[in-house]
This record gives structure tokens, sequence and C-alpha cells, in this order.
């Protein structure tokens, strides 16, 4: 399917985004857009939401929109999307692991148990927010066996540091899980129901 089969041809559409997992949800869909990654202080957004006892949703909304902000700056014209993803189990929030050896600890506190991704996008448009969203897919993970860690950090390596929860459920990480509850697409970093829903409504997408 060519990109941008069901789209009108205007606005351009640009995600502000790094993420190439979010780029191929995007890409299968068969949408036309640009991916523009957004020099944004993620963390030091976080820590002063933390800091001020910002809901996980509220805090990921608002790095959505820092992000969004910065590309619409550069794309003027565009409808821009603005996404971000906190891992939250229990209270706690996790980032994504600096190292194979940060991302077996993050799994050794996920096992055995169910964490949600606090999932938020938004469209961006002529200098205002034309739309949100918050997803929150809830993820069990079994009680699996240092054995099994071991087996599962050598087959990922490096692959474990480029997300948040120091999996890829599309690939060796549904080992994982036991249960998963929502939309894969959200789970992989950007609610794409909601977001097609929006864009048809907006105009963007035929009916
Ligand atoms: N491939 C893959 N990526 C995942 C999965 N779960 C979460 N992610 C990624 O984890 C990352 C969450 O971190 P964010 O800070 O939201 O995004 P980022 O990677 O820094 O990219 P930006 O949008 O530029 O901030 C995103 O890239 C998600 O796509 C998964 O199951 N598979």
């Amino acid at each position: 399917m060519s990109a941008g089969a069901f789209q009108a041809g205007d606005p351009p559409l640009v995600l502000a985004s790094a993420s190439s997992a979010r780029r191929a949800v995007m890409e299968a869909a068969g949408l036309r857009f640009e991916a523009l990654a957004a020099a944004v202080d993620e963390a030091a957004i976080k820590e002063s939401a933390r800091a001020e006892g910002i809901p996980a949703a509220d805090a990921a909304m608002m790095l959505a929109e820092a992000k969004a902000r910065r590309i619409a700056a550069r794309r003027p014209e565009a409808l821009v999307i603005g996404c971000d993803q906190i891992l939250v189990l229990e209270d706690r929030w996790f980032d994504k692991p600096a190292s194979p050896a940060e991302a077996r600890a993050h799994l050794e506190a996920l096992r055995g148990r169910t964490h949600r991704l606090v999932t938020a996008v938004l469209c961006w448009r002529g200098g205002q927010r034309v739309w949100q969203h918050v997803a929150t897919p809830r993820l069990t993970m079994r009680p699996v066996s240092d054995a099994f860690l071991d087996a599962y950090l050598a087959l990922e390596a490096e692959a474990v540091t480029s997300t948040v929860g120091a999996y890829r459920l599309e690939g060796p990480g549904i080992h994982l899980f036991d249960a998963l509850e929502g939309e894969q697409a959200s789970i992989l970093g950007l609610p794409l129901l909601p977001l097609l829903g929006f864009l048809r409504q907006h105009g963007v997408l035929l009916r």
C-alpha cells in the first residue's frame, strides 16, 4: 500500500519522535508523515513533575506537548504528533534503562507483577493543542527465572536500552508476559486507534 492512500494532502503530518517503534506503527498503518526528533530535556521535565507530585499521565502529556511544540516551531504548516510513555509500577516511575545491567534490575523489579505503560499522545496545529489522549495498557509479567533473564538479556543485548520497559513486545519480549490489557500500538508507544479516529474527524484521513 503506498503511504498516504487514505490521506488528504493537507496538512502534512509530522511525528515529533525519535522512536523507531512509533515510526513503525505509523508506517504499518500506511500513513505518509515525516519523523523529526525533538531535542527536549525529558529528564528535567520528569524530575520537576515528580517533585511537584504531578501524576504520571499529566507528566507524560507535558512531555508529549514539549516535543510537539519544539517541532511545530520548525514545521508551522504541519499537524504535529507528540508522544511520551512512562512505565509505572505502584508509585515508581521507570525510564529507559541506561545499560543492560540496569535493564536487568528493571526486569527483576517488574517480574511477577503488573505494571502500567502510561502513554500520552497529542496533536498540535496552528499554535495550539487540538487533541490529546492517554492510554494506560497494563502488562502482567511472569515471575521469570534468573536463567531466563540471562538468556533473554543475552539475546536482546543493547536493544533492551531502547525501550521504556527493557522489552520489545513485538520481539522476544513477548516471552516475559502472562497477560496484556490494551492496544498493542499503545504498548509500543503510540495509541493508534484513538489517533486515527481524531485524524478522520479532523479531515486528515478519509472516513
Ligand atoms: N520496540 C518497542 N518499543 C517500545 C515498546 N514499549 C515501549 N517502547 C518504546 O519505549 C520508548 C518510550 O520512551 P519515550 O521517552 O516515550 O520515547 P523515546 O524513545 O525517548 O522517543 P521520543 O518520542 O523521541 O521521546 C518509546 O520509543 C517506545 O516506542 C515495545 O514493546 N517495543
